[in-house]
């Protein structure tokens, strides 16, 4: 097998420093609190809250998930919203995403307050990552989880021929805008991206989210490239595998397993920012 990517340990290592962290934030009596909305009844949803809650119940931190129905109109979020950006006991609002039709998911991002935006979606804060701002904002979990996963991994990027596969604003575009901040030279690829074989045998690193079986294959990749898989996908039998297929037995390339790689990684990297938000909000 490729080498695989110990994504569980890295996200075990952060979270034992997010507890000494949160240890000592109460002890100053202060408590991290974090505010997860959850609108539907989206399976996948629901097993990656629980396991946000479970996280933040671990290492200390207030967790609340409010659960609203399928239905529930874009007005009644937005209220929600205003109730948690007023409370004080809470540092960092999610709203799973994504959400029903009905409500428009840009709206609801720019309506919590940047200081409590753990996403990093609002635009303020979009706008931040894109400046390489050198004061502090938050932002998006999964591609900055990735980056730790890197620094353990290939910490020097300067240089590097990265691809990302995949603009979605949860991962690819802020993906981009970090491995840029990083000197890697970027290249964000997408549906309509002609010469993907290529960019895929050129690239040192390659984060893949593009939500297909399959999609990419490690004996497409350079012998010393590092992939990232972030895609999720249930198979009709029920087993998870993400957008990666590792055809390379023996070889030297590094890859995130999946399950086991970002999503442990996300989790992680979601209570470090709620942490850092307790901690800005708390002036110390
Ligand atoms: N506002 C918002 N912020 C998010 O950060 C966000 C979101 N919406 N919507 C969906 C994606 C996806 N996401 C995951 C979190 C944990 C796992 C996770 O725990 N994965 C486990 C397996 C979980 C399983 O068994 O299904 C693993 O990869 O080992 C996966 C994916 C956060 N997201
Ligand atoms: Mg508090």
């Amino acid at each position: 097998m490729t080498k695989l990517i110990d994504g569980k340990q890295v996200a075990n290592d952060l979270k034992v420093q997010i507890a000494s962290s949160v240890k000592k934030l109460i002890a100053l009596g202060i408590t991290p609190g974090i505010a997860v909305i959850l609108v539907g009844d989206d399976p996948a949803s629901q097993i990656y809250v629980r396991n946000k809650q479970r996280a933040a119940e671990k290492l200390g931190i207030d967790s609340e998930v409010i659960h609203l129905p399928a239905t529930t109109s874009e007005e009644k979020v937005l209220a929600k919203i205003a109730a948690l950006n007023a409370n004080p006991a809470i540092d960092a609002i999610l709203v799973q995403s994504p959400m029903p039709a009905q409500i428009d998911e840009n709206r609801i991002q720019s309506a919590i307050v940047p200081e409590k935006d753990v996403d990093g979606f609002h635009p303020q804060n979009v706008g931040a990552l894109f400046n390489n701002a050198q004061d502090y904002y938050p932002m998006a979990n999964t591609p900055r989880g990735i980056m730790t996963l890197l620094n353990e991994y290939m910490p020097n990027l300067v240089g590097k021929k990265a691809l990302v596969i995949g603009r979605s604003i949860l991962v690819g575009r802020p993906m981009m805008a970090m491995l840029n901040n990083a000197d890697a030279t970027v290249t964000l690829a997408h549906r309509h991206t002609t010469n993907l074989e290529q960019l895929i045998a050129d690239a040192d690193v390659i984060v893949v989210a593009v939500g297909k079986p399959h999609f990419l294959k490690m004996s497409d990749v350079k012998a010393d490239a590092v992939v990232i898989d972030v895609g999720i996908n249930r198979l009709a039998d029920g087993t998870l595998v993400g957008d990666v297929l590792d055809d390379m037995p023996d070889s030297e390339q590094l890859l995130t397993p999946v399950p086991g790689g970002v999503g442990p990684m996300t989790i992680a990297t979601l209570m470090q920012t709620t942490v850092e938000l307790a901690r800005q909000h708390s002036t110390i």
